[in-house]
């Protein structure tokens, strides 16, 4: 924030903030600090001449612009920036500086230029609220640089187990955040916004009355529905709950693309991983062109005509790419026995192209998933290439693969994280739902989220299938606390 006061108190706006732009330097060098004396912005932004004056002055709304409070309130956050840096800085030298300046702009020519093409600049997980909701025909100012500084991860609590059999991992967001996530990510300098978990029981007490008249009886009762069917939400073909799961997860992807729209960082906090529908459909309905990396035993990508199952946590990934599978079995389903009962699922919208994910981690993949993955040529590194290559290389290939396909390739490609803990080691990580033995090593996890940080591209992040009803005390512990550091290292702890 240094670097950035200097950069204001000389007249200039940065205009692409962000982690990839810091380098942080070996050792302390020393650096002089002018005394703080903020201009008037007015000054600040006015050239010398009164020539220019003229010109600038025939753009009304541009000084409105650069009068309103808005840009007032820069000299004041500016001082107090100052006033932090002398308490805590005082005699710790220059530690870091910034980089990237071609996209800075001395503020008087830049105000006069903007005025006629309105561009914007910076790195999308950065930007500030105001650019990402209108960027037309807007001034970027010191105050958006400021904003970049400011990093708000939302934590949306699911607690959630429709898409699966086993009671309990509803109770999985739960148990994270009594662990002391949110203090935890604070402690990182995250602004952490987390008003509670998610409550899906409106959910399901709509699809109960609606479908009062239903021809078909109760076969279970509605506190149950991970075990029982409930004649509100009878199967399709096997599949199990499938009404309440497309439900919650269309609700959780408005949630999750309402916070990624305002610049925000959504973290889903699971429930089974069937919420991925919801979480991926958010992220890309706020960053179109995000790729997944999805982290995992299993590839989750079962369709209606694959699952042996019928436990919808196996499928999310063939609904967010509207594989054939499913379409057949839908229109199989006869509406006529239930008019009362709505189709599910008629909200996804297939935003996952096969080419936009890769896996990391698989391990016991379906026979017909496998079909699925070669048919679709999906990106996949199962174990064995962990084993062959290394976790290192494995990531690289990773993020090389999404970023081939980037569509821009001025910009790194946005990355949702999609990490079911049972990628883990059942050693590492016991309490889910489906453990798989030879699984990734505790530093193997931390590794791929400390990487994918380091690239500065996360825009969406979730944690899955902590069961903390499964196991002994010590394992649930456990597994609870690794979830915890894996979100961590996701958002930018490091050893070091
Ligand atoms: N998210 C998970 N734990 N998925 C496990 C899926 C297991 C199996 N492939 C199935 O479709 O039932």
């Amino acid at each position: 924030m240094l670097g950035w006061l200097d950069l204001y108190q000389h007249g200039f706006v940065h205009r692409d903030i962000s982690i990839g732009n810091i380098l942080k330097l070996k050792s302390a060098a020393t650096a002089f600090r002018r005394d703080f004396s903020a201009l008037p912005v007015r000054n600040l932004i006015l050239p010398s001449s009164t020539k220019d004056i003229g010109s600038l002055n025939s753009f009304p709304e541009l000084i409105t612009a650069i009068e309103n409070d808005k840009h007032r309130s820069i000299a004041d956050i500016a001082y107090k920036i100052h006033k932090h840096a002398q308490e805590f800085t005082s005699g710790a030298g220059c530690k870091a500086i910034w980089t990237d300046g071609d996209m800075g702009e001395g503020m008087a020519g830049y105000f006069k230029r903007l005025a006629h093409d309105g561009t914007v600049s910076g790195t999308p997980q950065f930007m500030s609220k105001w650019f990402l909701n209108e960027s037309k025909n807007k001034i970027q100012s010191p105050a958006d640089d400021i904003e970049s500084f400011l990093w708000t991860v939302s934590i949306v609590g699911c607690p959630f187990s429709g898409g699966q059999p086993k009671i309990g991992v509803d109770e999985g967001p739960i148990h994270l955040v009594e662990a002391g996530l949110v203090n935890q990510l604070q402690e990182l300098g995250w602004n952490v916004k987390f008003d509670g978990h998610h409550q899906f029981e409106d959910i399901k007490y709509t699809l109960s009355s609606s479908s009062a008249t239903a021809s078909s009886p109760a076969a279970g009762t509605d506190s149950d529905t991970s075990t029982t069917s409930n004649h509100w939400d009878p199967p399709i073909g096997i599949l199990k709950n499938p009404r309440l799961v497309s439900r919650v997860c269309e609700e959780v992807a408005k949630v999750v693309s309402g916070h990624a729209k305002k610049g925000e960082l959504p973290l889903t906090l699971g429930g089974d991983h069937s919420l991925a529908m919801g979480t991926i459909s958010g992220t890309l309905d706020a960053h179109p062109r995000a790729g997944v990396i999805w982290v995992d035993a299993h590839a989750d990508i079962n369709t209606a005509a694959t699952t042996e199952s019928g436990n919808i946590h196996g499928m999310p990934v063939s609904f967010l790419m509207g594989l054939d599978g499913n379409h057949q079995a839908f229109s199989d389903f006869n509406k006529s026995n239930s008019p009362s009962l709505e189709t599910p699922f008629a909200w996804i919208k297939p935003v996952l192209k096969p080419s936009s994910i890769v896996y990391i981690g698989l391990r016991d993949v379906d026979s017909g998933e496998k079909k699925i993955l070669k048919d679709n040529g999906i990106k996949a590194f199962s174990m064995h290439d962990v084993d062959r290559y290394g976790i290192g290389k494995v990531v690289e290939m990773a993020l090389d693969y999404l970023n081939a396909d980037n569509t821009n390739p001025d910009e790194v490609r946005p990355i949702h994280l999609s990490f079911d803990v049972d990628a883990l080691d059942p050693s590492v990580a016991p309490s889910t739902g489906t453990p798989v033995r030879g699984g990734l090593t505790f530093r193997e996890g931390h590794y791929i989220c400390e990487r994918i940080w380091e690239t500065g591209a996360l825009v969406g992040l979730d944690l899955m299938e902590v069961n903390p009803s499964l196991e002994d005390d010590v394992s649930v512990k456990q597994t609870v606390a690794v979830g915890c550091s894996l979100v961590r290292a996701a958002l930018g702890e490091t050893l070091l």
